[in-house]
């Protein structure tokens, strides 16, 4: 691979390495390593995430999505707003836009540094549901919002260990063999929620999950927990969900916060030829 130019962003301080490869310039083969090594974080650039951006024959670009560790989920809600910020600053795109995901085709706006996208509609959200896990017996709601997510609504998300049940849900057979996201939830004042996410394909916290953020704001809605627009506090800054419920259904779900350039830079070789 020739010179790598590289943006690392932060969407809520869930970070992404991003990389304009319209010239195909990133080589496919071995392409799992390479990303599982830059994401390293003691080691390498380390991101929670990485995007290629590409040409699209239908929307304004095409996007493909890698998890740190090299896995392809099917969406990633501040990835993509990450994603659309970095397309207008670099005149892939205007302000408004759309592109390919496979989730779906999202659209974007972009105003200054904060970015709202159209998420693809929640599908199979159930609640009340029970799983005996870690020696707890915990109630949770679970909801896919691109990818699946579970949400267990706590008394102060602060004080949950999302490290160790987190860990526990993703891997439980219930979920096998796709796995799931896992978001403990507290409602703070009225329509406002904190929230603290365990990711898949991380396989730690997050500082912020857009997807997760939205499952939190649709499983709360669901239970009359709160009204759109819903606030969501992530460890990494202020979410905004909206969207409207008809006939039992959520539609127009919107996701909005900050999409920040942290630096842009070039890869070296050596940012992943080490063993
Ligand atoms: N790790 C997630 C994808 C990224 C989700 C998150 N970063 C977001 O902002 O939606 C998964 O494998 O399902």
């Amino acid at each position: 691979m020739g010179k790598i130019v590289f943006y690392k962003m932060s969407g809520s301080g869930n970070d992404f390495i991003i990389i304009d490869n319209r010239n195909l310039l990133v080589d496919d083969e071995n392409l799992v390593e390479f990303i599982r090594k830059i994401c390293s974080r003691k080691m390498s650039v380390g991101a929670d995430g990485f995007i290629l951006i590409e040409d699209s024959d239908t929307a304004d670009f095409r996007w493909r999505f890698y998890n740190a560790d090299g896995s392809v989920p099917e969406m990633c809600g501040n990835g993509a707003r990450c994603a659309a910020r970095f397309a207008c600053l670099n005149g892939i795109a205007g302000p408004r836009m759309t592109f390919e995901t496979l989730a779906g085709t999202i659209s974007a706006r972009v105003t200054g540094e904060r970015v709202r996208i159209r998420m693809t509609e929640p599908a199979d959200l159930k609640t009340g549901q029970h799983l005996a896990v870690a020696g707890e017996d915990l109630t949770f709601g679970s909801v896919d919002t691109g990818v699946p997510h579970a949400v267990l609504r706590v008394a102060d998300a602060d004080a949950a260990d999302v490290k160790r049940l987190g860990r526990a849900i993703r891997f439980h057979e219930r979920f096998a063999p796709a796995g799931t996201n896992v978001n403990f939830i507290s409602v703070q004042e009225e329509n406002v929620l904190k929230i603290r996410t365990y990711e898949r394909g991380v396989e730690d916290e997050t500082m912020a999950c857009g997807t997760g953020a939205v499952a939190g704001a649709i499983v709360a809605a669901r239970t009359a927990a709160v009204s759109p627009p819903v606030r969501v506090m992530t460890r990494g800054g202020l979410l905004t969900i909206d969207f409207r419920e008809k006939a039992g259904r959520f539609c127009d779900v919107d996701l909005e916060g900050d999409a920040r350039v942290v630096y842009n830079g070039e890869l070296w070789g050596e940012a992943w030829k080490w063993e």
